[in-house]
């Protein structure tokens, strides 16, 4: 069982002037050091490092410093056009020079996070049977079924305290990609590692292949997954169940899930819940991270939470899961019940505005939506009915904020907050300067993949970005230094309430001293500074020196 930040590697505990030596299962030396990702640092060898590790010969005479290293790397990285060459590039890097790999992402955060996140990471998981080069990541099919257990004991890493998983059903806006998901939870812990500071052989990557059915992947000669339709109920379950059970056996109470499609992820979520340290980042962290953002743009607006009326375009897991933690968080504030803090809060599927007449017909997760109203089938005479203060859009589906639906919520509100978080950027509903432009500059507006600033009138707007990747990685090393054994909605009010500061330490720290107000920590006694403790936890990607 894993609880808090036990480290049992020298390498972990020691800080950075402490000597290191560089070890895997034997002491890494000579060529093969060249080669092992986690302790290679190129040109940056120094000459004592040569020698005493047989580099001699095997790199030419030139010594870069890290940041020289990085500079480079970087400028070759601008020569790039095509983002996907960007993320094959990034890629390349991690497999090839790791702490090189986190410094550019931790130096260069807004530059490239767009490459190895969302956008151009769904571009990458689309065509990821061409660019796969070696496995990033457990790949667990229902070939090893019976077998998980010892699947995961081929992972060569034994500590780990975050495993991001999918099942590929979901990947972003762009539908069933089957087994190329991997792309996103490899992008998303290299995430956790740069701004949640977890480090990166505590990090495992699955991708869980029960097949796809995607006809375009089934039919192309490089797809890497298995060729055959989904399996569902009892075989899917079947074959969840025992990964969740080994994963437990092996690494003990260990992270959260992503992308998959709605029909399962709630299940899944409300079966593993009681019993795993687990967390869906599509529904909860996106909830967290969006509920953050309102409480900021509140203060350009005005008014409180219960002030406002919010219509959602998509009603699945992020536009449900925000609405949960909108009316929880109404309800904290005002001591109003659930049901009562929900009414202000609307949502509109595929069939139109979701109201009491479908309830018969409606997914569990949206009947707590189903207020009285007569149906309404486009968003547009949604938006004039229920005059929302508040736009959501979490379809999936992109251009869906109309010229007319932008008009409407500016003719309505002075200060319009239009949220397009579908991703990537093909599937934003409204582009940034389309919120702009047709609200004539007047709209708040955050979108899921990032947009660069727009000018409208001589003025220059700046586009606000709604990810859950703000959050998980401080979310994710809150529980971990608390040693959390259970996840707690409060958790996650904890953590929008610091999003605004936008640094993991301090996410970290509220979410692990909610662990221990909740009983739900393990690591004891607490410390007494949780921000000094999450920083003190966190990795650096600076070279370290080899003895
Ligand atoms: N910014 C961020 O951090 C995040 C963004 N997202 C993005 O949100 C999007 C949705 O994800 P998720 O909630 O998991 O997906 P789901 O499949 O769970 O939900 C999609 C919802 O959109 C509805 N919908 C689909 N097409 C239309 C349409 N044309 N008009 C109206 N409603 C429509 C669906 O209706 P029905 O139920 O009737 O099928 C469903 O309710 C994705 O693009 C994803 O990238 C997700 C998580 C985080
Ligand atoms: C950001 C994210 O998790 C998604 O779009 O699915
Ligand atoms: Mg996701």
């Amino acid at each position: 069982m894993m609880n808090g930040v036990e480290k049992t590697i020298a390498e972990d505990i020691a800080t950075e002037e402490q000597l290191i030596t560089p070890w895997t299962v034997s002491v890494s030396s000579g060529y093969t050091l060249l080669r092992d990702p986690r302790h290679n640092k190129g040109l940056a060898f120094t000459e004592n490092e040569r020698d005493a590790h047989y580099l001699r010969g095997l790199l030419p005479p030139a010594i870069l410093t890290q940041e020289l290293q990085e500079r480079k790397l970087m400028h070759n990285l601008r020569q790039y056009e095509v983002p996907l060459q960007r993320y094959m590039a990034m890629m390349d890097l991690q497999e090839r020079n790791e702490r090189l790999f986190y410094k550019l992402l931790i130096d260069n955060v807004e530059e490239l996070l767009p490459v190895v996140y969302t956008p151009t990471v769904g571009e990458a998981c689309q065509k990821y049977g061409s660019i796969f080069r070696r496995p990033q990541g457990l790949y667990i099919s229902l070939k090893e079924k019976g077998k998980i257990l010892e699947v995961l004991k081929n992972w060569p890493e034994r500590n780990i305290q975050v495993i991001v998983v999918t099942d590929g059903e979901r990947i972003l806006g762009l539908g069933d990609l089957g087994c190329q998901g991997m792309g996103i939870p490899v992008g998303k812990l290299s995430l956790y590692t740069a701004l949640g500071g977890l480090r990166p052989s505590a990090c495992l990557p699955v991708t869980i292949d029960v097949g796809t059915n995607n006809d375009r992947l089934l039919n192309n000669e490089f797809y890497i997954g298995l060729r055959r339709r989904r399996a569902t109920g009892q075989e899917y379950a079947e074959l969840l169940d025992e990964f969740m059970t080994a994963v437990k056996k092996n690494y003990g109470e260990t992270g959260p899930c992503t992308d998959f499609a709605n029909h399962n992820a709630f299940e899944l979520l409300a079966k593993y819940k009681p019993t795993h340290l687990v967390f869906n980042d599509d529904i909860q962290g996106t909830a967290s991270v969006v509920l953050a953002g309102l409480l900021a743009a509140l203060k350009l607006v005005g008014g409180t939470l219960a002030d406002h009326t919010f219509l959602f375009l998509g009603a699945g897991e992020a536009g449900t899961g925000i609405a949960e933690l909108i009316a929880l968080e109404i309800s904290k504030q005002t001591n109003a019940p659930l049901e009562e803090t929900r009414k202000n809060i609307w949502l509109v599927d595929s069939k139109g505005l979701i109201v009491s007449s479908r309830k018969g017909s409606l997914q569990h997760f949206k009947k707590p939506w189903a207020h009285d109203h007569e149906p309404i089938k486009g968003l547009l005479d949604a938006v004039k009915a229920i005059k929302p203060t508040v736009l959501i859009g979490s379809s999936g589906v992109g251009k869906t904020f109309t010229k007319e639906v932008v008009e409407a919520m500016a003719s309505l509100n002075e200060k319009p907050i239009i949220l397009a978080l579908s991703n990537p950027t093909t599937q934003s509903e409204c582009t940034a300067e389309e919120a702009y432009t047709w609200s004539e500059g007047r709209a708040i507006f955050a979108s899921g993949s990032p947009f660069d600033p727009v000018e409208y009138n001589s003025k220059v707007y700046v586009p606000g970005q709604a990810n859950n990747a703000y959050i998980f990685p401080g979310f994710g090393l809150g529980l971990i230094i608390s040693g959390a054994i259970r996840v707690h909605d409060d958790m996650l009010l904890a953590a929008s309430e610091t999003l605004a500061e936008q640094i993991s330490a301090k996410i970290a720290a509220k979410v692990a001293a909610k662990a221990y107000e909740l009983g739900l920590a393990s690591r004891l006694p607490r410390p007494k500074d949780l921000v000094k403790y999450a920083e003190s936890c966190m990795y650096s990607p600076l070279y370290r020196s080899y003895r």
